[in-house]
Parts: structure tokens; sequence; C-alpha cells
């Protein structure tokens, strides 16, 4: 058997080289004669899975080890019978993460001594925005959740909001799928209208897919005097991004939010557990068995730690999307195809980056409240 797969999907071999015969090409540059006599495909998101790529190919199964599934035409391969599987939640918690970084930061530029004092709009709360919501309404934060259609389905128990009332709030953070034909479509959800409502005290990040920003009206916002500032993680045309986006916007990294290596492990074991079914094999392997030891593995605080101090150190040591800012900003010369070359490179690249949960905090005296803090974010407490 021939499995196709992304050259970029971790642990191809401990995965599936039992399975069959693993073929790497480029996610990226992927075509339809590299993967005509495979019988298996496993992508990213960065390979286009329709007509052109597979008519004619023997592919049965399609296995994508993300989260989103924008970049596959379901229709196409459900009309051919061949099997699909995406990887729902495997790399949620790596950008909620993403997201609690960039507001201990936010927090800072704004000189607030409690980060908690920022309400937070959440726009799409499924695995991403649903994990973000419990950590922050752990953590004291005023949260509003924006899901039209989950409010459309009646969820008992959920309160939502309108996207106006969450755009609001002091952070409004994007976490919807892209879609295009849906009852709430997410194209351009955010335009100049939406952009026109956001002031200079408000913080907007962009976590999910780029093209949800209409990104020629966020420039032009960010060109005024009362604009707000701007995270963005994703972009429009991906991976020729605009420099000029990148110059304007606060902090910009390469579409990184999910690559904590949990959250890319889980990706391929979401797919291996999925092709085993299809395949009728047992599944033997697990993620966890994968994963090597953290290169940080304790901090500790003595009862004279400042909560918000402490909070931020140790959430910087797991994560600091400064690092993954001046990266990008670094490689923001040459040609447009350089440019693009060299965004795909800083993911190929990536350094690895280990959740909260690799990480044991140990504390010494200190206060049931910080204890608590640590506990919401998803940390491993020693005390
Ligand atoms: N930056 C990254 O690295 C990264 C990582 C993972 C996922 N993502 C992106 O984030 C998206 C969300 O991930 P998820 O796991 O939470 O998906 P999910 O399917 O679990 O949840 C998406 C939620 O968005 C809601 N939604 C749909 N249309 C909406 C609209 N118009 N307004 C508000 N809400 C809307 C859905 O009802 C759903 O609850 C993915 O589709 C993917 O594109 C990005
Ligand atoms: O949809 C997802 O899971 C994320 O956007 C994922 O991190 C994308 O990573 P890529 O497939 O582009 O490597």
């Amino acid at each position: 058997m021939l499995i196709v797969a992304d050259e970029n999907i971790p642990l191809l071999d401990s995965f599936f080289g039992d399975i069959g015969e693993v073929r790497r090409v480029s996610g990226r540059s992927m075509a339809a004669g590299e993967v005509r006599d495979a019988d298996i495909l496993l992508v990213r998101s960065v390979t286009r899975v329709n007509r052109e790529l597979l008519e004619g190919s023997r592919v049965r199964f399609v296995g994508t080890t993300t989260i989103g599934t924008d970049h596959v035409d379901l229709d196409w391969l459900e009309q051919k019978d061949i099997r699909f599987a995406a990887a729902p939640g495997c790399n949620a918690n790596s950008v909620a993460e993403y997201v609690l970084s960039v507001l201990s930061l936010y927090a800072e530029k704004r000189g607030l001594a409690d980060w908690s004092q920022l309400s937070v709009g959440i726009v799409g709360v499924g695995n991403v925005g649903g994990e973000l919501a419990r950590k922050l309404e752990r953590l004291d934060f005023d949260v509003r959740l924006c899901d039209p259609p989950r409010a459309d389905l009646g969820d008992e128990g959920q309160e939502f909001v309108s996207l106006e009332e969450a755009m609001k709030c002091d952070v409004v953070t994007l976490h919807t799928p892209l879609t295009r034909e849906s009852g709430h479509p997410t194209f351009h959800m955010i335009g100049e209208p939406e952009l026109d409502c956001l002031g200079a005290n408000q913080l907007l990040i962009n976590a999910g897919r780029g093209e949800v920003i209409d990104s020629s009206a966020l420039l032009a916002r960010l060109g005024q005097g009362d604009a707000p500032t701007v995270v963005l993680d994703v972009w429009e045309q991906e991976p020729r991004i605009h420099p000029e986006l990148v110059d304007h916007v606060w902090l910009a990294t390469p579409h990184i939010a999910g690559y904590s290596l949990e959250g890319k492990v889980q990706g391929t074991e979401m797919i291996y557990q999925a092709l085993s079914q299809f395949l009728g094999l047992p599944v033997r392997k697990k993620a966890g068995q994968f994963l090597p030891e953290p290169a940080l593995s304790k901090i500790s605080f003595t009862s004279s730690a400042v909560e918000e101090d402490a909070i931020r150190i140790a959430l910087r040591a797991c994560y600091d999307p400064r690092r993954d800012d001046i990266r990008l900003r670094n490689a923001m010369s040459g040609s447009v195809e350089e440019r693009g070359a060299t965004f795909d490179r800083l993911r190929r690249d990536y350094p690895v980056r280990r959740e909260c949960s690799s990480l044991k905090i140990q504390l010494k005296g200190t206060s049931k409240s910080l204890q608590d803090s640590f506990r919401a974010i998803g940390f491993k407490l020693k005390i």
C-alpha cells in the first residue's frame, strides 16, 4: 500500500511505517502525478485536495492532520466515495495558549496590573474558542461568546452575543473556520464597517483563517490615527503575505498558533486512528509515547512571587510570540516568491514548542489564587 504524505507531517514513519510504504512530498506543491499511484493521501492545510489533484488516482482515503478543512473539496470526495478524516481539536490547546501569551503581552502594553480586567470577545466558539473561553473564565476574565451557528441551534445553558456586541470588548479574538457558503459565511466577515467599530483601545487577534478579515480594509484602517492594535497569525494569500500588513500590525506570526509539538503530534495520531479504523487495523500507538522530555521541565516560585509576574514568566517560558514575530519581520525582504518561500521555511523549521502541561510549577507558600490561575492555564503544579 502506498501512502503519499506531506513531508511536514511529524512522525510519519513511527505512525504509518508498518501500514504501508510512505512517500514524502512537498505539501505546498503536491501535484496529480505524485499521488496517481497512491492508496492513501495524508496532507496538512497547504495542499488543495480536489478533483484536479485526485481525478484518476487510486486514493481511497484522505486524512488532514489539521483542524481546518477549507483546503479540501469535501463534496467531491464524498461523490467519489473517498473516505475523509480531519483532526478536530488536535491543536486547540496550542492556539488557546498562543492567545493567552498575547493577552499577557497586551495587558503589559496597556499598563494593566491585572490582565483579567480585559474583556474578551471570542468569535467562533468551537474546539479552539471553547478551550480559550474555559481558561479565561477560570481566570476571571469577562468573556463574551459569539457563535451564530451555535446560537441558531439554541445551545442550552450557553449565552451568545452578536458579532457587534463581541466587538465592543477590549479584545476580539477570531476562531472561526473559513466558509463561503454556510448560513453564516466567514469570508471577509471582518471588513470596513466592522473595523470602523474598533478603536485605539482595542485588540483584534486573528488565529482562524486569513480570509476571515478583508486585509485591504484592515490595511486602510491601520493607516488611521485611532486604529486598533492587531495581532495576525493567519493571512490572506499565504504564503505570499502582504509585507505592508506585517509592518502595520503589532505582532505578526507565520500561522503557527497551533504549532505546539503536542498539537502537531496529536494531529498525526488522530489520522493514524482514523486510517487504522478504515483499514480494520488495531490502534497500537499513542502520541504520548513519541513526545520527548521537554527542554524546560520545572519552574519554582516562592511566597514572595507577585502573581502577575509569576504567570507572565511561566507563560512566556513556554511560549513567547515575540520570538515568532521577530523571525517573520526579519524575513520580509526580497521578491514575492522569496518571501513566500521564507514564510513556508519558518513553518517547516519551526522550533520545538511545548505546551504548558509539559512544565511543572513548583510553588512554595504561594497564594491559593496563584495556584488556581496556574491550573486554569494548564500547568501542572507541585506544591
Ligand atoms: N492559526 C492556527 O494555527 C489554527 C489552528 C487551529 C485551527 N485554526 C482555524 O481555526 C478554526 C476553528 O477551529 P476549531 O477547532 O475551533 O473549529 P470548530 O469547528 O470546532 O469550531 C468553529 C466554530 O466557529 C463557529 N462559526 C462558524 N461560522 C461562524 C460565524 N460566522 N461567526 C461566528 N462563529 C462561527 C462554528 O459554529 C463553530 O462553533 C479552524 O477551522 C481553522 O481554520 C487555526
Ligand atoms: O487548521 C489547523 O489545524 C491549523 O491551521 C494548522 O496549524 C495548520 O498547519 P499547517 O497544516 O499549515 O502546517
